[in-house]
């Protein structure tokens, strides 16, 4: 599954409820929050290799679609329930040197560790996925950003998923 969809600035929603917001904009690792929300953590990798890019990801690191990247996707579980569904696109280089046999560690583990590496702008994007059998009010909310490391950018997508705590007012 990918998120090729359309990726807005964050100040396009200057309006949005604190909860929400409070999600999107956190510029600290996600897993650490996700782990302080809840009992028992779980990150369950869905797949990790090379794969074809979305145009927006492509844009996004400024890349042609000759460039090899790999493509990392994961669950992050909160108390057994999927919160959110990441996908990440990491240049060969990193895969082999920073995030070196990474497998169910998650990725800010190595990132937020590491003053080398640089977070740019959030994005946002609202999904109507009519896959998802909705405990909320769609739409379903994602974020993502890149980032710099040296000559290297990476891209991380986050998109909540209906069990996540972003959706509960009082999160
Ligand atoms: C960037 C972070 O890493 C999380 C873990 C990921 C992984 O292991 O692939 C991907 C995105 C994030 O949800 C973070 O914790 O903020």
């Amino acid at each position: 599954m990918g998120l090729d969809v359309v990726w807005e600035p964050l100040s396009r929603y200057p309006h949005l409820p604190s909860h929400i917001r409070s999600w999107l904009q956190d510029s600290g690792s996600l897993t650490d929050r996700i782990e302080s929300a809840c009992s028992v953590f779980n990150l369950t990798l869905i797949g990790e290799g090379e794969a074809q890019l979305h145009a927006c990801e492509r844009q996004s690191l400024h890349i042609n679609a000759t460039d090899n990247h790999t493509v990392r996707e994961v669950l992050l579980c909160g108390d057994e329930r999927p919160w959110v569904f990441a996908r990440s696109v990491i240049p060969p280089e990193l895969m082999s040197s920073e995030f070196n046999q990474l497998g169910e560690e998650p990725l800010g583990r190595r990132l937020f560790n590491d003053a080398r590496f640089r977070r740019g702008e959030f994005e946002v994007c609202r999904i109507r996925h009519t896959a998802f059998t909705p405990e909320i009010e769609l739409p379903l909310w994602g974020r993502r950003s890149v980032f710099y490391f040296q000559q290297h950018a990476l891209l991380v997508a986050e998109l909540f998923l209906p069990a996540s705590p972003l959706y509960q007012t009082g999160s």
